[in-house]
């Protein structure tokens, strides 16, 4: 029997009629089938009425997707964004719970951009809500670029902790990594272990410490290189291992460094 890993969709309004649909990008359910080697189980944005009990019970694995949305800044003590900002309440109201309820219980956790930033806002931490507007921070958000591969091109360095999850998994000190986003880490919730850093010092990869299993978030994309490069097919085989041990249920495979 294949694993399931659940994929956290958003909401989006779609087609003719801007019908409500609960989406996410083939980038992730090809990750799943391809190199976690389970069944992608999409998890609607569908807010209060998910049932985080039966997901949590059922699945083997969860993957935090990126979204060009927002979380909702009331969860972190934030100020309102912008009128026009995009954000997804009803996504939050799925995602945050089943972090706490996922690493509670060691169910494998990959926290990806948006899903990232869902982790350290689940846990009590906070987010800069644009830190290209920041003096000290680079500007880490999307090339506005139609083609792909230059949206998606590496954009800057990361520095890894040395003995950390991200130092297995890159297999190197300094890796390079794509970048579309406009948030980032600006309290880390308690219990988040920075793995690896920005030139400008932003946080771009954290484990939980203490979790009883893997629960890992990166702030790039590496479902984009995943057909490209090995550090980004290494995250995913990581997070596989990590989801076979949980099925079997035999040791947990945590993220601690040793
Ligand atoms: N909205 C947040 C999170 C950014 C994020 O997840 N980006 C991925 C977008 C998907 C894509 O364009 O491919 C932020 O801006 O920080």
């Amino acid at each position: 029997m294949k694993s399931l890993i659940g994929i956290s969709c958003c909401q989006k309004a779609f087609g003719r009629f801007a019908m409500l649909n609960h989406a996410v990008s083939d980038t992730y359910v090809r990750a799943v089938g391809e190199l976690v080697g389970g069944v992608p189980v999409l998890i609607p944005a569908n807010g209060s009425r998910a049932d985080i009990e039966c997901l949590i019970e059922r699945l083997d694995g969860i993957i935090l997707t990126g979204s060009p949305s927002n979380v909702e800044p009331a969860l972190y003590g934030g100020e309102p964004h912008p009128p026009e900002t995009p954000e997804d309440k009803f996504r939050d109201a799925v995602t945050l719970p089943l972090v706490r309820s996922a690493i509670a219980l060691g169910l494998p956790l990959l926290g990806i951009c948006r899903g990232f930033q869902e982790m350290n806002v689940a846990l009590g931490g906070s987010l800069h809500q644009r830190l290209q507007d920041l003096p000290d921070r680079m500007d880490h958000s999307t090339p506005m670029q139609k083609l792909a591969v230059i949206r998606h091109a590496k954009a800057h360095a990361i520095r890894v902790v040395p003995g950390s999850w991200l130092h297995r998994v890159a297999q190197a000190r300094d890796i390079a990594v794509n970048s579309l986003h406009n948030q980032g880490v600006d309290r880390l919730a308690p219990g988040l272990v920075a793995e690896g850093y920005a030139p400008d010092g932003t946080i771009e990869a954290f484990r939980v410490a203490q979790a009883p299993g893997f629960a890992v978030g990166v702030q790039w994309h590496p479902e984009y290189d995943m057909d490209s490069e090995p550090v980004s097919r290494r995250i995913f085989l990581s997070f596989a291992d990590a989801v076979a041990s949980y099925r079997t249920g035999g040791q947990r495979l945590s993220t601690a460094a040793d």
